[in-house]
């Protein structure tokens, strides 16, 4: 029987490995459980981002070849500090653009050499994926609904990748799908789904947002054809940062679909040519000019991970999450469900707590100062992202959950409007 007692939650943050990486980040709330949305802000990535307006003041124009590092090269650079997170080599991976951007230019260059394409996609996936997917079959003159085959879920919480197999006809050309299920917190097996779509000669791409940062991965390995993500959320690179992308070496060839100056091979690109040359490396999906702004914080942030290690992140990833299922069952009345895997080969870095009053008691733990966030129809998401998480934060948050379910207060809450959240 596991210990759920306040003292046993103690014992395990002294014995935390991860425990001192919490005082290098600001923690807007008592309770912050929502860094799968936006993560805190850190000394380093503050530190990163000083250094780039410092450089902006003082080198101006020159910033891009004498900042430290050249912004000319700063997505690349970003890119091979990625790489290790994601298992790629440090050519496959860049830092560019937005991850819904990243899908359009990723399908696209996917799609340009297909006739009659068929693109599988899952029904809980986070709906920009679906529409810049199905966008960019309209470009190409296709009526989306013939060109998608969507696997449903049997649950309304998880995709059963054996589903995602009996899905995958021959004629289906590319596979799309997310590590990490934005709701319910479940991990895909990137491993199945990849050798599933291989053998039907399809190509596979994933969008990592929930999982890069917490979930180690092994994308060059699994011969995975593509992914993008975003850094906002579990690398703490500040809200709207710049995503990131991997492309297997094997299809560096291939012309990225929206094609831009920032993606020309790096040696002519000042030559200013009429004709385009891509990059011979990931850097080609880039597209205009890398923000630097936006992405100086990235740099400070992906020390930290490093630092931490993304193998101990995981573990401890697992052990709160784990803590939180177990007391979210010991304490909660039958009201609550967890729609999250219990099993941790298919459980991500959050929890779905689910209960038919989920948005009014998201609201209502807002007011005491725990912030998680509310995902239509029933979920509590929670997140404790373990760099900056202890085990006792899981545990007063289940009491603030307990409190404000027994205590009926967020029945005081306006219904949702609909606004963000
Ligand atoms: C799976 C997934 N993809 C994409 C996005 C967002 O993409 P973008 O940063 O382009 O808004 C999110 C979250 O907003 C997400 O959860
Ligand atoms: N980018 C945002 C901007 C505003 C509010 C939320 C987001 C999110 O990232 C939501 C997240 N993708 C989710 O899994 O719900």
């Amino acid at each position: 029987m596991p210990d759920t007692t306040r003292e046993g939650s103690r014992e395990r943050d002294a014995a935390d490995p991860l425990r001192e990486f919490r005082d290098r980040f600001d923690i807007p709330d008592d309770y912050y459980v929502d860094g799968n949305s936006l993560g805190p802000i850190s000394t380093d990535a503050e530190r990163a981002l000083d250094r780039v307006v410092e450089e902006w003041r003082t080198l101006g124009i020159r910033g891009w070849t004498d900042g430290d590092p050249p912004w000319f090269h700063y997505g690349e650079f970003l890119g091979e500090r990625l790489a290790p997170l994601v298992g790629a080599r440090e050519h496959e991976v860049v830092a560019a653009n937005s991850t819904t951007v990243n899908i359009h230019t990723l399908v696209g260059t996917f799609l340009d050499r297909l006739d009659d394409p068929l693109i599988l996609l899952d029904e809980l996936n986070f709906p920009t994926d679906t529409y810049a997917v199905r966008a960019q079959l309209r470009n190409r003159g296709y009526d989306p609904d013939d060109h998608t085959v969507v696997v449903e879920s049997e649950d309304g919480r998880t995709i059963d990748e054996a589903a995602v197999e009996a899905a995958l006809t021959d004629d289906v050309d590319l596979v799309f799908l997310p590590s990490v299920l934005y709701r319910s917190g479940q991990l895909i097996d990137l491993e199945h789904v990849t050798a599933a779509a291989h053998a039907h000669d399809a190509f596979v791409g994933f969008d990592l947002a929930h999982s890069v940062g917490v979930v180690p991965h092994d994308l060059h390995e699994l011969g995975v054809d593509f992914a993008v993500w975003c850094s906002y959320k579990y690398l703490n690179a500040g809200p709207g940062a710049i995503a990131g992308l991997y492309v297997h070496e094997r299809h560096h060839e291939r012309t990225p679909a929206l094609a831009g100056w920032w993606g020309h091979e790096k040696e002519t690109q000042f030559e200013l040519r009429d004709t385009y040359t891509p990059a011979a490396s990931a850097g080609a999906w880039q597209i205009g000019t890398v923000p630097i702004l936006a992405a100086a914080p990235l740099e400070g942030s992906l020390d930290v991970v490093h630092e931490a290690s993304i193998e101990a992140i995981r573990e401890k990833s697992l052990a709160l999450t784990d803590y939180l299922v177990t007391l979210v069952e010991d304490r909660l009345d039958d009201d609550f469900a967890v729609g999250t895997p219990r099993d941790p080969d298919r459980r991500g870095g959050h929890v779905a707590v689910e209960h038919p009053e989920a948005y009014r008691i998201t609201e209502a733990l807002s007011e005491r100062g725990v912030v998680g966030d509310f995902r239509p129809p029933n979920v509590v998401r929670i997140c404790p992202a373990p760099i900056y998480t202890g085990f006792e934060d899981v545990y007063d948050v289940v009491e603030a959950l307990h409190d404000v379910a027994t205590s009926r207060a967020y029945e005081s809450v306006e219904p949702h409007d609909g606004s963000v959240t």
